[in-house]
């Protein structure tokens, strides 16, 4: 897969160069590209932003440099990536569109900052490449960077190859539509602190079934939400009576 990540503090992504993501990096799993965005002005001052048309506090970003970016990342009639925006104005980013996103071959992260990006340059991104504007939450962030650390994450640690141990996929937060069950390790006692005993007694058809109703208590409790968006026949009668 390919990456890249247009952004006005290139320096910002450098921890995409470390850990999971890093190796993912340095064993050609993922090519990672990072962008200045100021490459693409042309003026002494290497201007990337300007007063909002209608008023209204702070800075837009102009146009023009992401027009130019994307034409020379992607340029028209060649092949053309899915264009991501994090934005709290975006859809939801959740485990689903990280998994959809890890299905595409090339992804251009657009990192906006100030008020956002002139809204022209999604909308002439979306003549030519699918794009997502999308949320990691409720809340603002300074700029776009932080969120596609987060999403590169997400997306990288799912292609096969970058986590170890493939298998920690398959029961972990969300993967099934619910939360993930309480996790233990050694030392069985711990300032007073015991195991659950059923994750000492090596019945793995008990084990994997008291996993299964802490995860739905814990999902319950915490994100009924989730519960109400399960398939009808995910649930069976003993996991609606938890
Ligand atoms: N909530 C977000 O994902 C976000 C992205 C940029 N600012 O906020």
């Amino acid at each position: 897969m390919r990456l890249d990540v247009v952004s006005i503090f290139p320096d910002y992504l450098a921890p995409l160069r470390l850990s999971l993501v890093g190796k993912a990096v340095d064993s050609g799993i993922l090519d990672l590209r990072v962008h200045d965005l100021r490459d693409w002005t042309h003026d002494r001052h290497r201007t990337v932003d300007d007063t909002p048309y209608g008023g209204g506090a702070g800075m837009v970003m102009r146009p023009e440099p992401w027009g130019e970016a994307l034409d020379t990342l992607a340029p028209p009639g060649g092949a053309q990536p899915r264009f991501v925006v994090p934005t709290p104005a975006g859809r939801p980013f959740t485990q689903d569109l990280a998994a959809e996103l890890a299905a595409e071959p090339w992804l251009v992260f657009g990192c906006g900052r100030y008020e956002g990006i002139d809204q022209r340059v999604v909308e002439y991104a979306g003549s030519r490449m699918r794009v997502d504007e999308v949320s990691l939450g409720d809340y603002v962030l300074a700029g776009g960077e932080v969120a596609v650390l987060v999403i590169v994450e997400a997306v990288a640690r799912l292609l096969p190859g970058v986590l170890g141990n493939p298998e920690s996929l398959t029961e972990e937060s969300h993967s099934a539509g619910l939360l993930e069950y309480p996790v233990y390790t050694k030392p069985a006692t711990w300032r007073e602190r015991e195991v659950p005993p059923v994750l000492l007694s090596g019945h793995h058809g008990q084990i994997a079934r008291w996993r299964r109703d802490e995860a739905l208590r814990r999902t319950a409790r915490r994100r009924p939400d989730l519960l109400s968006r399960l398939p009808a026949d995910e649930l069976d009668a003993r996991d609606r009576r938890v």
